[in-house]
């Protein structure tokens, strides 16, 4: 076998795996002086070879997983495919037979994650993922490496660029949900079922990604509680920004005495916190270490060239390894069994915006009830009225989750309360 060529077989050819298509062919003339060998994709694997005719060589192109798996001189898989199945299946079939694996996957690696790594470290196999989080930006590899002199007690950050899309396209153009979402479509950012940016599952998977790198512990998308942005109006973000807020959906990872807290959910936060100023595809990402400080991390979490960025940067990491004879060397790093914390055992703050009926003593009410339930008001504006009806937003204190919505329950049934509009945490660190 020629050690100055290393082969490598694509698993998809879509946005990301035409990103990286692209980047590798830039990059040839580069890759003797970067990483020592050439890498030269052999095979390209998708459903629908006719589709891609135009872009990829009829002898790169194929629909049978064997070609590839049988082919002893491919060593590097790069799965940019998504879904569980097959990718799960060809991921443990290359791994196997000691193929070094390159993923984008969140989805496979937030929930098989575990699994996948221990067949990697008994076959002595890269397997790496620095796509599946954040897009473009690096971030796993920092957190397994550059960071590992500290323990982690806080990840946070906004981890999805198609919810950030939308919800800047809301904010400053005044553009309609469906529309921002067609566009995000458009420009290859979302999912194949948007369902998953939207609903918060695609942040819920990166965050348990990023839990179980940070706190050493695995934490699994099954762990994570998420909130999408469907329900946030345009008069909500309205408020938000009188009051002083951005709504963003942000990915909150943190490390307690008591356990692990992960949570995803739209969240209002001072419109100077850095994280208000972080539009469109872009992503950051927070990282609290005990002796590294605050860092923070930012850049494009989605699309072709940004996730390609991420995978090329892999598959040369790998072809450098092999070439020192050193793949396999960072593999799983959870070492310790934490608990997760319930949500109704996290603390937040929360605004809130109802409709009441307009007479006298109903806030004074349900100020009352509120505080019957330890929940403290640091806010209450009374909004438009409507007839009868008054439209009121509070915003509270710091309170656990449990009392907090123990207390929306009481006032869901009290007569003067007509509407409960809509709830959002409040995030002020
Ligand atoms: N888009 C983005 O910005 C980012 C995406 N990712 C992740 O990267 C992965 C790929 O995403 P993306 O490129 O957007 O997806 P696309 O839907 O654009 O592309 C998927 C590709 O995989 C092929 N494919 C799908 N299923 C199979 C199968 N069973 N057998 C063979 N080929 C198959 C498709 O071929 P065919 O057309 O023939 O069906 C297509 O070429 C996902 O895991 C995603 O979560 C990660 C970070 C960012
Ligand atoms: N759909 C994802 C793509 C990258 O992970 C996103 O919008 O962030
Ligand atoms: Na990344």
């Amino acid at each position: 076998m020629d050690e100055s060529i290393k082969k490598i077989a694509l698993l998809g050819m879509g946005t990301v795996g035409g990103g990286v298509y692209e980047i590798l062919a830039k990059q040839k003339p580069n890759m003797p002086a970067k990483i020592g060998s050439t890498l030269q994709v052999a095979k390209v694997l998708v459903r629908n070879k006719a589709k891609y005719a135009d872009k990829v060589p009829a002898d790169q192109l194929t629909d049978q997983w064997s070609d590839i798996i049988d082919d002893d001189s491919i060593s590097i898989v790069v799965e940019v495919m998504g879904g569980i199945e097959p990718a799960r299946t060809y991921i443990r079939e290359a791994l196997s037979k000691g193929k070094h694996v390159v993923t984008a996957n969140k989805d496979l690696m937030a929930t098989h994650g575990h699994e996948l790594l221990e067949i990697a470290r008994e076959h002595q196999c890269d397997l790496l993922f620095e796509a599946a989080v954040a897009g473009g930006i690096p971030i796993i590899r920092p957190m397994k490496q550059c960071l590992l002199g500290n323990d982690i007690t806080e990840v946070m950050g906004i981890i999805n660029g198609t919810t950030n899309f939308i919800l800047t396209k809301m904010a400053e153009d005044g553009m309609e949900f469906d529309d921002a979402l067609k566009l995000a479509t458009d420009l290859g950012y979302a999912e194949a079922d948007p369902t998953a940016d939207i609903e918060g599952y695609d942040a819920g998977r990166k965050l348990a990604i990023m839990a179980s790198i940070a706190f050493h512990s695995s934490v699994t998308f099954d762990d994570v509680y998420t909130e999408g942005i469907s329900k946030i109006t345009a008069k909500d973000i309205r408020y938000a920004h009188e009051l002083g807020y951005e709504i963003k959906l942000l990915g909150l990872a943190k490390l307690t005495p008591e356990g692990i807290e992960v949570k995803v959910h739209p969240t209002m936060i001072p419109l100077q916190h850095p994280l208000a100023a972080v539009k469109d595809s872009f992503n950051a990402v927070f990282v609290h270490g005990d002796a590294v400080d605050d860092a923070m991390f930012y850049g494009r979490g989605a699309g072709a060239l940004p996730t390609g960025s991420a995978v090329v940067g892999d598959i040369m990491d790998i072809a450098r390894n092999m070439q020192y004879h050193c793949t396999g060397r960072i593999g799983c790093s959870c070492y310790q069994s934490l608990p997760v914390k319930k949500m109704s055992e996290t603390r937040s703050s929360y605004y809130i915006r109802m409709k009441l009926e307009d007479r006298a003593g109903t806030l004074a009410a349900l100020a009352g009830l509120f505080g019957s339930n330890n929940v403290s008001i640091s806010m209450l504006l009374q909004k438009a009225k409507e007839g009868n009806t008054a439209e009121v937003v509070i915003v509270t204190y710091d309170v656990m989750e449990k009392q907090f919505m123990d207390s929306i329950t009481v006032i869901k049934t009290m007569s003067m309360v007509k509407e409960i509009s809509s709830i959002i945490r409040v995030h002020h660190a």
